[in-house]
């Protein structure tokens, strides 16, 4: 007798991710995928969840985005994943505490270069099919970019989100290491989108998109980069991880709006990405060069 696809594990819908990383574990529900590994990776089973651990669920039921705000994902639509990072240096120390800050942007970028490739490869479908129906030839492939510091957009909407957690410090200790969790709208209809400003990659490329491959997908440029930021010694500069994020960044030469986390906010062009992460914005008013850490950053078109 043949068992019924329910009782097989959910993992077993997740072949190509599963193999990617470390540990894998797919859930099919959960309140947050952050939340319970942020709580399996300092609970008294912590030691079995080593770097490179993964959750991922297709029905998360109270996502958390940034600045406290709600993930909204309608179930079956959408991954809600959660990477475990404990960041080691090649002699084994751990990762200086400053290096962390360039994470959420080394996660966008990872994400970038996955949904770029799904993007690309339903682009190229949709224009030998064109080809086939001896139809002129189709337009460029919608733009995939990333939004500082750590949205994904396709032509200017947001199909992904990144929210990064710092696992709790010890007193006077080196950080054990952080949660990188991602929101990826995968086949969600118009009617599913959470805002105006959304989409989805069954919409943008008009075809069935398989989650497993676009999870490998980011778990590959995801550990990639990773090794390649670690083997530099979390140097972003020394790794390429500077220059692949300013190359992927579409906010930059954007007028851009940034609400500061203090209160105030900042309108002005976005010119760089320093070298430690920030934003350089020259301001409309004055032409002043500031750079920003953290805020809201909305693109404005004029
Ligand atoms: N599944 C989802 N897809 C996209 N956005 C979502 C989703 N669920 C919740 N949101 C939230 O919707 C809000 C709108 O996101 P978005 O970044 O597109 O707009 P914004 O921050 O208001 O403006 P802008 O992008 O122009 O700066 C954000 O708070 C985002 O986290
Ligand atoms: O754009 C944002 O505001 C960030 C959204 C982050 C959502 C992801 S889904 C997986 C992980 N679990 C959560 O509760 N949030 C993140």
């Amino acid at each position: 007798m043949s068992i019924p696809a329910s009782s097989l594990p959910p993992e077993a819908a997740f072949p190509q991710s599963a193999a990617a990383v470390a540990r894998f574990a797919a859930l099919a529900e959960t309140g947050s995928t952050n939340d319970e590994m942020i709580a399996r990776a300092t609970g008294e089973q912590a030691a079995e969840w080593p770097d490179l651990s993964v959750i991922v669920t297709d029905n998360q039921t109270r996502g958390r985005g940034r600045l406290g705000r709600s993930w909204l994902a309608p179930t079956g639509k959408s991954l809600a994943i959660s990477a475990l990072l404990r960041p080691t240096l090649p002699d084994g120390s751990p990762l200086p505490a400053d290096s962390y800050g360039w994470f959420p942007l080394l996660a966008g970028a990872a994400m970038t270069r996955a949904v770029r490739r799904v993007v690309v490869a339903g682009h190229e479908k949709k224009a030998a099919e064109a080809a086939i129906a001896g139809e002129e030839s189709v337009a460029d492939a919608p733009p995939v970019t990333l939004k500082w510091p750590n949205d994904v957009q396709i032509s200017g909407y947001k199909v992904s989100g990144i929210l990064s957690e710092m696992l709790p410090i010890p007193a006077g200790g080196v950080p054990a290491g952080l949660v990188i969790g991602a929101g990826l709208n995968v086949s969600l209809d118009e009617h599913d989108l959470p805002t105006i400003s959304s989409t989805s990659l069954t919409l943008v490329t008009g075809s069935k998109v398989s989650p497993d491959a676009v999870l490998a997908g980011y778990l590959g440029e995801l550990t990639a980069l990773y090794r390649a930021f670690l083997a530099a010694g979390g140097d972003a500069v020394a790794s390429g991880l500077h220059a692949e994020v300013s190359a992927l960044c579409g906010t930059l030469g954007q007028a851009v709006r940034v609400e500061l986390p203090g209160g105030g906010e900042l309108l002005g062009t976005a010119v760089a990405i320093e070298e430690d992460g920030r934003l350089r914005v020259r301001e409309h008013s004055s032409a002043e060069e500031t750079s920003v850490a953290a805020g809201d950053v909305t693109h404005l078109r004029y």
